[in-house]
């Protein structure tokens, strides 16, 4: 190992209460909001099926053109209560949304530029109203800022020149003015998801990156950071020269899950995946038929798989221009809540077992109850799950968090094997089975992480 200045901070998993809180936390939603609404995908009449927020990009559109889409900025529905609810009622414990995404609009009133919406026709102050609305019903709230800025003059791809270097000294100050004024604004905060850090002029600035880390966390102590705003002394992002994460917790998975048979190095650490219900919309599309729409059992085994591999997942949803949800993620966040009501003490604090994957569907072990679920996705025609468990270990019971009070067929199979009886060849949606697990001297725990 080389000694580095800008590089991992510490090693292992945080320990303290914000920290745990996060983990426990589990289930998230990812809020896209901005002028990209607005056209939500369409441009000179043209339907571009790239992700939406991206469209000034697909369209070619100049940045003094794009901004003129300040001037339709008129989310007159908007209503930040009824977001909350919606989110509460679907069971998320935190919420993680854009203060100010690539194309460099701040949905807050901002003292360091006038692209955000004080110089809108609303006014509306987004940021204020949703971090009250959500810390009023109990959901944590997470800010997310794109460091890559396609509106500011002094934003830079690469530093190649004196100028370069001037100009990007000019834009690290208005980015650390701006955090400031975000956690000064909002002190609620509980961290930030930092994206648009991929271009040489931030790897070649790893010292600010760890800067902005250590000044966040001195306005606020316990705030959490994702490993994606970090670059190390050479440059290296998420995992420094010497391989050890940096950041609070890995956020690398996007739009895509570690493997349990590849990956498993994941569960040593935090870390979240983040997903779209699209195959590739995070902001508002108006079109959703140009890709594959994730159904809610598809969404609920993204967020499973995540758990069940000890991380978190955070679902999003890409608002309307007007601030009003679209049908398509209303009816999803209705039926997340419906299977929730019934199986969410196997997902909030939920964490990896460590036992042998098998093909219909997850495990996941609960941080504090050290509770074993097994979650089927996958039915067997047979209509019984195997279940293989570690020398000594045993399954004493198993019942539906359906109907707890139903004990479902436990027969052996093999040594350290048995099936567990299906009481039905098929199910409307995935379901769980709670696990009453016996290890051989009794104690709990013992069964919860095996040695892989
Ligand atoms: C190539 C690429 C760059 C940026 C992104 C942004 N990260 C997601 C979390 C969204 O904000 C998307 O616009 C996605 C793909």
């Amino acid at each position: 190992n080389e000694s580095l200045k800008y590089g991992s901070q510490y090693e292992g998993k945080r320990q303290d209460e914000a920290m745990q809180k996060f983990r426990e936390n589990r289930l998230g939603q990812f809020i896209h909001w901005g002028l990209y609404a607005i056209p939500g995908g369409k441009w000179d009449g043209k339907i571009y099926p790239g992700a939406a927020e991206w469209l000034q990009s697909w369209a070619d559109v100049p940045p003094e053109e794009w901004s003129k889409l300040i001037n339709q900025w008129n989310p007159d529905e908007f209503d930040a209560q009824e977001w909350a609810h919606m989110a509460k009622e679907a069971g998320f414990k935190y919420m993680t949304v854009t203060t100010k995404h690539h194309e460099g609009f701040c949905l807050w009133p901002s003292e360091y530029t006038d692209f955000d919406v004080a110089s809108a026709p609303n006014k509306t102050d987004i940021m204020g109203e949703l971090i009250d609305a959500y810390t009023k019903v109990g959901i944590d709230v997470y800010f997310y800022y794109s460091i890559l800025d396609w509106h500011h003059p002094d934003w830079r791809y690469d530093i190649k020149s004196e100028e370069d270097e001037q100009a990007f000294e000019r834009y690290k100050t208005y980015v650390d003015n701006q955090l400031t004024e975000l956690v000064e604004r909002y002190p609620e905060v509980k961290g930030f998801w930092f994206d648009g850090t991929w271009d040489k002029s931030v790897k070649k600035n790893g010292k600010w990156t760890l800067e902005i880390q250590q000044m966040l966390k001195s306005l606020k102590p316990g705030m959490i950071v994702n490993s994606r705003l970090r670059a190390d002394d050479h440059g290296s992002r998420h995992f420094d020269s010497n391989d050890k994460l940096m950041g609070d917790y890995e956020s690398g998975y996007e739009r895509r899950l570690p493997s349990f048979r590849e990956d498993t190095i994941v569960t040593t650490r935090d870390w979240e995946a983040v997903m779209t219900v699209p195959e590739n919309q995070w902001g508002y599309h108006q079109d959703w038929s140009v890709s594959h729409v994730k159904s809610t059992n598809e969404v609920l085994e993204w967020i499973t798989h995540s758990v069940a591999m000890g991380g978190n997942m955070l679902v999003n949803i890409g608002p309307k221009p007007d601030g009003t949800i679209r049908q398509q993620e209303k009816t999803l966040m209705k039926e997340i809540e419906q299977w929730m009501d019934i199986n969410g003490e196997a997902i909030y604090a939920g964490d990896y077992l460590g036992w042998e994957k098998q093909d219909w569907g997850y495990y996941i072990a609960d941080q504090k109850t050290n509770e074993v679920y097994a979650l089927v996705f996958n039915v067997p025609v047979t209509q019984k799950i195997t279940v293989a468990t570690p020398e000594g270990i045993s399954i004493e019971e198993a019942h539906p968090l359906k109907d707890e009070s139903e004990s479902l067929k436990i027969s052996e199979k093999g040594p350290n094997e048995v099936f567990i009886h299906l009481p039905q060849p098929m199910f409307e949606a995935p379901y769980v089975i709670k696990l009453k697990v016996s290890g051989k001297d009794g104690s709990k725990g013992t069964y919860r992480k095996a040695k892989t």
